[in-house]
């Protein structure tokens, strides 16, 4: 059960922590126990450096009724590792914000506004604005990008050039081990930017190398507790300004920025308002149209908005569709018989004369469920993103206060109890017994709620077209018979499988 508490009951004293609620008001929320101002829960800094597996072992131990409460160098997180009761949250009116509902408070989006040298302060764009801001940006970014794209057979034409183009790179790599580390990024960057901004970037383009290269390195630090320490003690920065290469993540965010903002140069120089091109073409009409002063579309804050809802949606689908599909690379190599069945399936139903396309989804059931179960086991979001309740609420008879952080914990509800055998790689758990696809609710890796991935379509295409086209061109093996991939990861914010090589072979 979910209940809003009523106005006057217990607020959060905003003066304890600007960030977050108050230490009293969370420690009696199931968690290890001894919790000490500024280091937080002790247990989780002594038990080693594989924050995930700790997580897991704590969940196990500590949680109840799907909550676990953890606090790390300050920053307090309650993680809900139950499907029904996250459905409930993250349904919520009260649970729709990303940080404190006082702009003033915000350290974490002053630091991302700072970071990508916003001046306009916090809290623009889609992923980490709230409220007025939010609710326009995002009902504009999913209607222009459905018009655009998303769900058109346009956006399919786009993924597929990409893809043929890619499939013709990797043809340089076949018979010799190969490490896919990041070959993923730069087509799936394109396919985004193709469709948000209508360019696209050579593979050897030694800037956009180097920006999805550290955009990577940024994604892996930001999942580290230690770097809850920009949101929780900022005053360490002033003083040691390079501390955890902050600098440096400040230069690669300034980079994207530059490049969105580039790219609106150009577009407001050549834009025909009779004929808008492509997203951005699209929202520069809507703000040379807008008159409401408070509208985020107004003037410069419109053009503000514009350039942080490029940079979220470059963000938010570039690294989280890579690493899904390096985790399918690494499923489809150490599991030889399910690939086989997928080979089987693929060349029944398409053949070798003709590339995949979204239209034969529903007659690959197989293939389907071999996305599906490596959407659940590559997990590549663990703990999702964010989101911050705007007033006190209760849950599963838990009082959690206003301004508190809430993630899903989605070891649990991808592995956990509920699915049996959750470890194994088992496509069968998603196919009746007729072999017909039977999609299980319970997956979510795009999440649930009002905030669910704006991109999913956009996501599970490009899934779709890349690893159907892949396994339809290419048997992928291990390096060697004693060389098979492991599941074994390197943690940040999304989770990557660590480097390993494998061998293509051509089929045709
Ligand atoms: C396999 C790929 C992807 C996965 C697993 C994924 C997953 C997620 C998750 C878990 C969230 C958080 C939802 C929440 O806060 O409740 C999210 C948000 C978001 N995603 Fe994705 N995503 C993927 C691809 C994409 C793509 C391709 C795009 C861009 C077109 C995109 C754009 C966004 C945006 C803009 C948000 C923020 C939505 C909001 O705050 O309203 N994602 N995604």
């Amino acid at each position: 059960m979910i209940d809003n508490i009523s106005a006057n009951s217990a607020r959060v004293n905003p003066n304890e922590h600007p960030t977050m609620a108050s230490r009293h008001e969370l420690c009696h929320l199931p968690s290890p126990g001894l919790y000490l101002p500024v280091l937080g829960h002790i247990k989780i800094l002594l038990n080693g450096m594989d924050i995930l597996r700790t997580m897991c072992q704590f969940y196990e131990k500590y949680s109840k009724d799907g909550i676990l409460f953890l606090s790390t160098f300050g920053l307090n997180i309650v993680f809900v590792g139950d499907f029904d009761t996250l459905k409930q949250i993250y349904n919520h009116p009260d649970v729709q914000h990303r940080a404190h509902s006082d702009p003033k408070k915000c350290i974490f989006t002053h630091k991302i506004a700072e970071d990508r040298g916003e001046k306009m302060g916090p809290l623009k764009g889609l992923i980490f604005s709230q409220e007025k801001t939010w609710v326009e940006q995002r009902r504009f970014t999913l209607r222009v990008l459905r018009d655009f794209g998303f769900g058109k057979s346009s956006m399919e034409e786009l993924i597929q050039d990409e893809v043929k183009q890619f499939t013709s790179f990797l043809k340089q790599f076949t018979d010799i081990p190969v490490d896919f580390e990041g070959k993923f990024n730069l087509p799936v960057l394109n396919s985004l930017w193709r469709i948000s901004s209508g360019e696209s970037f050579e593979y050897t383009d030694q800037q956009l190398v180097n920006i999805t290269k550290k955009l990577t390195e940024f994604f892996k630090k930001t999942g580290q507790p230690i770097s809850s320490l920009f949101l929780t003690q900022p005053w360490i920065f002033k003083l040691f300004p390079n501390f955890l290469g902050r600098r440096d993540d400040m230069m690669m965010n300034r980079s994207i920025t530059h490049l969105m903002e580039e790219s609106i140069v150009d577009h407001k120089r050549t834009l025909d308002v009779s004929s808008p091109r492509d997203f951005i073409d699209t929202m520069l009409i809507e703000i040379m149209n807008t008159t409401d002063e408070d509208s985020s579309f107004y003037k410069e804050t419109g053009i503000r908005n514009l350039v942080n809802t490029m940079f979220d949606l470059f963000m938010a689908g570039a690294e989280t569709t890579s690493t899904t599909l390096m985790w399918a690379i690494l499923y489809l190599v150490r599991e030889q018989e399910i690939q086989s069945k997928v080979h089987a399936e693929l060349d029944s139903v398409i053949g070798q004369s003709r590339l995949p396309s979204l239209s034969d989804r529903q007659n690959l059931p197989y293939t389907e469920a071999v996305i599906y179960e490596i959407q659940r086991c590559g997990n590549v979001m663990p703990t999702g993103v964010q989101h911050m309740t705007s007033k006190p609420i209760q849950i599963n008879g838990f009082h959690i206060p206003e301004d508190t952080i809430i993630n899903p914990f989605y070891p649990e509800i991808h592995k956990g109890e509920y699915w049996r055998d959750g470890h194994v790689f088992r496509p069968e758990r998603f196919l009746d017994d007729s072999g017909k696809l039977k999609p299980d609710e319970h997956l979510i890796p795009f999440c649930i709620g009002k905030r669910r991935c704006l991109g999913e379509p956009l996501a599970k295409a490009e899934l779709f077209l890349f690893i159907t086209s892949l396994v339809q061109a290419f048997q992928l093996l291990p390096e060697s018979a004693d060389k098979v991939p492991t599941e074994e990861y390197q943690t940040g914010i999304t989770v990557q499988p660590k480097p390993f090589k494998l061998v293509l072979k051509t089929r045709f």
